[in-house]
């Protein structure tokens, strides 16, 4: 049996939700990871350092005994942040990363920013403070196409704000086009990008071909093949600027199969074992440990960490569905069968 054993991986994008989904969502994620960066989209958003220490203790309470997770939490940045804001992040080590959605943008979007020009005065604090932003990157323009919109915010923004705040340290979160990778590329180490598993499994006929396969939703959207092999190559490539982030985002199977579905893909069930199937086909298995498990904490100025994790190369089905509070929850590659297998977290000696 072919075993592949390597650092602890981290997840540098995770939305876990609150209450009862939280308790059914966070155990695939603290079993296979070590850390993971808690996106603030709830409702009301997590805008402030004691809403996102309140937020860490219910996930630290929800987290069932014999699991070692350690959530890195982060602020929603609305119109109303405040620079103090920025300096009580910047003293709090379980605060990381303060998150931008453009309005309108995405899932619980709403209290986005409208107008980038009046969190200047925030991003200057985080540029001084050595607070990373994480940037959904879309534009929200009603007449730009919705394939076009991740390049079109690196056009009309993205470079702006690099060229603004040089010393501003930026993820370009879930990166879906090649634009997106060459953007990253030739910045310099500040500025760095999350890959999703789904963007590196499927391109855009997965969601439209034959059906609409609700499933595949999330934003940003998937894209064409051509954008897909760039994201391959930039996860498998070995640059230090790209690293793991699922952007796992679980809604119930009712507002998924609705005439008017929400976006996100539920990939924390089997989410390692779908990064390894990436890489083992794209040759670069050996590439898998420092893109799940280094780029990450390093770019975030982390210990990486000690625990390792273990992978088998065995079939296993995934569940058509699992519990999500009141509801359920399909996860992707429902009933499919996968070729790896999370096998144990492993002590150091
Ligand atoms: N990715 C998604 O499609 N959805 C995310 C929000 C986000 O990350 O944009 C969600 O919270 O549901
Ligand atoms: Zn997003
Ligand atoms: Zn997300």
């Amino acid at each position: 049996m072919q075993r592949l054993t390597i650092t602890c991986p981290d997840d540098w994008h995770l939305h876990l939700r609150d209450g009862a989904a939280m308790r059914d969502v966070l155990p695939d994620s603290a079993r296979q990871f070590g850390r993971a960066v808690i996106m603030p989209n709830l409702k009301p958003p997590v805008a402030t350092v004691a809403d996102a220490l309140a937020y860490r203790r219910r996930i630290l309470d929800a987290l069932p005994a014999g699991l070692e997770f350690d959530p890195l939490m982060t602020l929603y940045l609305t119109e109303g942040t405040s620079p103090e804001e920025i300096r009580r992040v910047a003293d709090e080590s379980r605060v990381v990363a303060l998150k931008l959605y453009p309005a309108g943008a995405t899932t619980h979007s709403e209290a986005g920013v409208v107008s980038l020009e009046k969190i200047y005065p925030v991003l200057e604090a985080m540029e001084r403070h050595g607070v990373p932003l994480l940037v959904h990157g879309e534009v929200t323009a009603p007449e730009v196409d919705i394939f076009d919109r991740e390049k079109a915010f690196i056009d009309r923004h993205l470079a702006a704000i690099a060229l603004r705040f040089p010393g501003l340290r930026m993820v370009l979160e879930h990166v879906t086009t090649g634009d997106g990778v060459q953007f990253v590329k030739d910045s310099g180490p500040n500025i760095a990008a999350t890959i999703t598993v789904h963007h590196l499994l499927y391109n855009r006929n997965a969601l439209l071909a034959g059906a609409v396969r609700p499933h595949f939703y999330c934003l940003p959207v998937l894209k064409r093949e051509t954008h897909r092999l760039a994201l391959i190559e930039a996860a498998t490539g070995g640059s230090p600027k790209f690293f793991l982030g699922t952007d796992s985002a679980p809604h119930p199977r009712s507002q998924k199969e609705s005439a008017c579905g929400c976006a996100g893909c539920y990939t924390a069930r089997a989410a390692l074992e779908l990064y390894a199937t990436v890489f083992e086909s794209g040759g670069a298995l050996n590439r898998l440990e420092a893109f799940a498990s280094f780029n990450g904490p390093d770019f975030y100025g982390l210990p990486r960490n000690r625990t390792k994790v273990v992978l088998e190369r065995a079939e296993w089905q995934l569940p058509d569905a699992v519990p999500f509070g009141d509801e359920s929850l399909v996860p992707l590659k429902a009933g499919e069968t996968i070729a790896w297998r999370f096998v144990e977290r492993q002590q150091p000696e």
